[in-house]
């Protein structure tokens, strides 16, 4: 049976896509107007002598030996100084991205009676059609519409639109693979074994998800925000999005628009890997902004431990380095759960397992 969404005031709450269809919509409600202005700190683009590193996929794959070492030490860098990089060169087609974003966009399309089978309460729910982040939580809701599928150990996939299944399936392969050359990359950047982070986070039964968001056209963009400032669980996060930027990442001191760039996946250093590298590698603080011109979507893919590896620095780290611990071991599953029945907020699920 179809749940019904409850907001904070116990009415239901409608998706931002239907809000927006309403024609008289010339300004936001007051539940998605952030009275703290969240847009007062510095935004700017990218510094010419501090680029967004850019990673070649093929060097590290198909590279000489001397390519591939040269290709470590850039991924090295990045996860190091930025927590966020640009892969190019990577084995994912345009058609197969494309058709992936049309899926999106058709599911998203369909009816709300047809999306609301997956707005259950249950927050690890496999299928997980929703609003805002956790609606009944925030207290200023976000502008934004979000799906979210685990398709990895088991693949699950909404029945409507029809074409969902097979690209999902297609691009998430394609996906997983590429996360697993990266995390190669990414354990031998540490000096560690090329396999040690896919056996350490037991990654042949590891947690693949998909989230899609979905972010309408928004009357008074300065007033809302599309997501709020995160971090995210898991080891990798890859997104692609349709075309309009709306993607900031926080890099010294400062909010980076990133620019959209086709034919890239944009890569997301996330808090297991900095949990697991003692802090050498940083997750990237991230948000999206809205815009009253387009809609924007946009479409991550999580690369994360199994739920039960419990994910601690590695003791090879620590025994080369002469570096205590710097966070304490939490069970993949119970991290998720804690950042999914929470409020969005900055690192704060870090935080906890911080020493
Ligand atoms: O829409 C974006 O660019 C960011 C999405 C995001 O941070 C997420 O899904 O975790
Ligand atoms: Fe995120």
């Amino acid at each position: 049976m179809a749940s019904t969404r409850q907001s904070n005031d116990g009415t239901k709450l409608k998706s931002v896509k239907s809000l927006t269809e309403s024609p008289e919509l010339t300004s936001i409600p007051p539940s998605y107007t952030f009275t703290n202005n969240p847009h007062d700190e510095i935004v700017t683009d990218p510094d010419d002598d501090d680029p967004i590193p850019i990673i070649d996929y093929s060097l590290l794959v198909n590279g000489t030996p001397h390519q591939r070492a040269k290709t470590i030490h850039h991924l090295g860098k990045a996860c190091e100084q930025w927590g966020f990089f640009m892969l190019i060169n990577h084995t994912l087609s345009n058609s197969m991205v494309d058709k992936m974003m049309d899926q999106v966009f058709a599911f998203f399309s369909l009816k709300e009676e047809e999306k609301e089978k997956y707005g259950g309460k249950d927050v690890m729910e496999p299928i997980r059609y929703g609003t805002s982040f956790n609606a009944s939580l925030d207290k200023v809701l976000f502008w934004r519409d979000f799906l979210k599928i685990v398709v990895h150990p088991e693949f699950h996939s909404p029945d409507k639109p029809v074409g969902f299944r097979d690209a999902s399936a297609e691009y998430c392969r394609g996906t997983w693979k590429v996360g697993r050359e990266l995390l190669k990359g990414i354990s031998e950047s540490l000096g560690l074994e090329g396999s040690y982070i896919e056996k350490r986070m037991k990654l042949d039964s590891g947690l693949q998800m998909m989230a899609a968001n979905l972010y309408p056209p928004c009357p008074q963009p300065e007033l809302a925000m599309g997501i709020p400032p995160h971090s995210d669980h898991g080891l990798l996060n890859f997104l692609i999005q349709n075309g309009v930027s709306g993607l900031q990442v926080f890099h010294n001191g400062k909010w980076i628009n990133v620019t959209s760039t086709p034919n890239c996946l944009l890569v997301l250093v996330s808090d297991h890997l900095e949990v697991m590298s003692n802090g050498k590698y940083k997750s990237v603080l991230h948000r999206a902004v809205v815009s009253n011109k387009a809609t924007r979507m946009s479409l991550a893919i999580v690369i994360a431990p199994s739920f039960d590896t419990v994910v601690e620095p590695a003791k090879e780290l620590l025994e080369n380095h002469g570096n205590p611990p710097a966070y304490v071991g939490m069970k993949h599953k119970d991290y998720m759960q804690l950042q999914r029945s929470n409020e969005l907020y900055g690192k704060s699920v870090l935080d906890k397992v911080k020493i």
